[in-house]
């Protein structure tokens, strides 16, 4: 059981490093996480209720993890292939392109849930 714990704590500790490294070193993550936060914000000025923070916390969990899944596999694909292989830009524009959709999907419900706050607010 204790062994059990202390490898569920050093694989968490791995993961936690990882995030850190993310923040620190990748600069679409950063931008990420500066739209998450600036998002949880707006949701604590316009009071969003309880099935809109579920939905708004879903899809800046998903976006931010999309951009960490994006960045390893720009890293691995660049281990793989260090000169231009037609196959290493349809990785990484596959890549990319799984965080763009997220990311629309993320703008829309944005727009539909702190526009409707705001329409509410100014109306
Ligand atoms: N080895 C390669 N072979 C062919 N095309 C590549 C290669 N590396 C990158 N590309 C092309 O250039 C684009 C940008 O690649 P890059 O590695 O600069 O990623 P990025 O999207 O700018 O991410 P980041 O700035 O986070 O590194 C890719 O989407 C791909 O189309």
């Amino acid at each position: 059981m204790i062994l059990f714990l202390k490898k569920a704590v050093r694989k968490f500790s791995y993961a936690f490093a990882g995030l850190l490294d993310g923040i620190h070193n990748d600069a679409s993550i950063r931008l990420q996480f500066v739209l998450g936060v600036c998002t949880l914000l707006a949701g604590l000025l316009l009071h969003l209720s309880l099935i809109e923070w579920s939905i708004v916390l879903i899809l800046v969990a998903l976006v931010i993890a999309m951009e960490y899944i994006n960045s390893a596999i720009e890293t691995l694909t660049d281990v793989l292939f260090p000169n231009y292989d037609r196959r290493a830009k349809k990785i990484k524009d596959y890549s990319a392109a799984a965080v763009l959709v997220v990311s629309i999907v993320a703008l829309l419900f944005g727009i539909i849930i702190f526009g409707g706050r705001l329409w509410i607010i100014l109306m």
